[in-house]
């Protein structure tokens, strides 16, 4: 008892343990396995995340000697964490195990004698265990972006995903926001439902609009809505097939894979090359990621060229297609009421007038100048009215625009969300997409004008 006492008060045990580790290991054949953070091809190791999290909550670590404390998802949140180096036990069905945090990995060791009676049940049950603890803590969601390497290969950089936007902060029509959120849920829910098509449970949407008009911000609150992962694939930093394939292959499931600017990328490549090229990238993404639970995401400005040829966005290659349209009245009100809190204005009667006119903004534009005239909403709204007028007259003008075309979603698959399309033209409104990109452009122009003489200081819209 005075030994356990004097072992204990002098911190000796700590040392006395280390001996008896090591005497133990001399007895006893041990077998030792790594659990390494990144496989051959430097992608994330799952179950380094797994045994990550399955160590972090093993109740010994809190009867150890020493380990780290560190913040949690919360401000006042403190969590246990495994030091660089530390070794702790476990046990399972009667055997010792003993985990090291070594450099960038774990390493497991156990008696051999045991090896073979408790090292499969026991990988299953890290599984098990951590799935548990993410299913129940939220999850703190992952922004990847493709990199390349020094050898010029593609590999996953990896930030905390923190985008606030959620289906609350996006102006949209209602009913295509619930037909949307709905969709995903039977997603979530649509396992079985997959499984007994023979399908792979994974569903691809295209976002195509105007810039400034919330595709990026959508995709952002599919991922807080649906808590997935996000994997932001660069497509000028993929030089080859292989590397595609091994970046796609790297993706976990419960994630959304985005292509921003596709369109972009098919008018860099020799026209005649478009078609294949294209089908081949989607392909790779459709098929590479046989692993289930993954949402595709292509953003565009336009997908007037690519009606080429409709395989190219056939069902199956991509199954619901959504609109953003510029800023109408209804979204209008909508911004009012999130960026100005005002749900009703005695001005609101002449932005409605103006825009019957034709006039409009992107809801970006709009936005910036809600924004910078945020103390006053009567100065904001003015100075959309304003704005506006600058944009009516060229749109007048030119004669081609028409009031903001609705949001429209096209699905061409069982059990999704069923065409409204309430336009005439393709790529949306009786005007074609390049004739639009023009005055798109010069509306840009004008209201950049007018954005600048109230936000002198405003930050360039989005980061670009
Ligand atoms: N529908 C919307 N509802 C609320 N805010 C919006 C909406 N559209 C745009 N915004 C605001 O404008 C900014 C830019 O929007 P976002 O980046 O989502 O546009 P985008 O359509 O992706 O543009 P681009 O085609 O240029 O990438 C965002 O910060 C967002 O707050
Ligand atoms: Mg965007």
């Amino acid at each position: 008892m005075i030994l356990r006492m004097l072992l204990f008060k002098t911190g000796l045990i700590y040392t006395v343990k280390k001996w008896w580790r090591c005497i133990e290991n001399i007895i006893h054949v041990q077998q030792v396995l790594k659990v390494p953070e990144f496989n051959e091809s430097m992608q994330e190791n799952q179950l380094y995340r797994k045994v990550s999290l399955y160590l972090n909550s093993l109740p010994t670590l809190e009867d150890s000697d020493f380990t780290n404390l560190i913040t949690g998802k919360k401000p006042n949140d403190i969590v246990l964490c495994l030091d660089p180096n530390q070794t702790i036990d476990d046990n399972f069905l009667g055997a010792k195990v003993t985990w090291t945090n070594s450099k960038n990995c774990f390493v497991l060791s156990l008696r051999k004698a045991d090896k073979r009676r408790i090292l499969r049940p026991y990988l299953q049950h890290i599984h098990t265990v951590s799935d548990e603890i993410e299913q129940l803590k939220p999850r703190d969601l992952k922004l990847y972006m493709n990199i390349k390497d020094q050898q010029g290969n593609g590999r996953w950089r990896s930030v905390p995903f923190t985008h606030p936007s959620t289906f609350d902060t996006i102006s949209m029509e209602e009913d295509l926001k619930n037909k949307v959120k709905s969709d995903l849920e039977s997603f979530l829910k649509g396992k079985q439902y997959y499984h007994r098509l023979g399908r792979v449970w994974r569903r691809s949407f295209l976002l195509y609009g105007p810039s400034g008009t919330g595709k990026s911000s959508f995709v952002a609150a599919m991922a807080n809505f649906l808590s997935y992962d996000v994997y932001d694939i660069d497509v000028s930093k993929v030089s080859k097939d292989s590397d595609l394939n091994s970046l796609l292959l790297g993706t976990t499931s419960r994630s959304i894979i985005v292509i921003e600017d596709f369109d972009r990328f098919l008018m860099e490549k020799p026209r005649n090359e478009n078609l294949s090229v294209i089908m081949k990238f989607m392909d790779g993404i459709l098929n590479s990621c046989v692993a289930e639970e993954r949402l595709m995401v292509f953003t565009m400005n336009s997908k007037e060229h690519l009606l080429i040829d409709p395989a190219v966005l056939r069902p199956g290659r991509i199954d619901v297609h959504i609109h953003f349209p510029l800023c109408d009245f209804s979204g209008f009100k909508s911004l009012a009421s999130t960026y100005l809190g005002v749900k009703d204005h005695k001005l609101f009667a002449q932005v409605g007038e103006i825009f019957q006119t034709g006039a409009t903004l992107s809801q970006a534009e709009i936005g910036e100048l809600m924004i910078a005239n945020r103390n006053s909403p009567s100065r904001a709204i003015k100075s959309v009215i304003t704005a506006l007028q600058q944009t009516d007259g060229d749109a007048r003008a030119s004669g081609k625009i028409g009031r903001s075309k609705k949001f429209v979603e096209e699905v061409g698959e069982t059990g999704g969300v069923f065409c409204s399309d309430t336009g005439s033209g393709g790529s949306g409104g009786g005007y074609t997409g390049r004739e639009f990109r023009k005055l798109y452009g010069f509306l840009r122009m004008k209201s950049n004008k007018v954005s600048h003489s109230f936000d002198s200081g405003s930050e360039k819209r989005d980061g670009r």
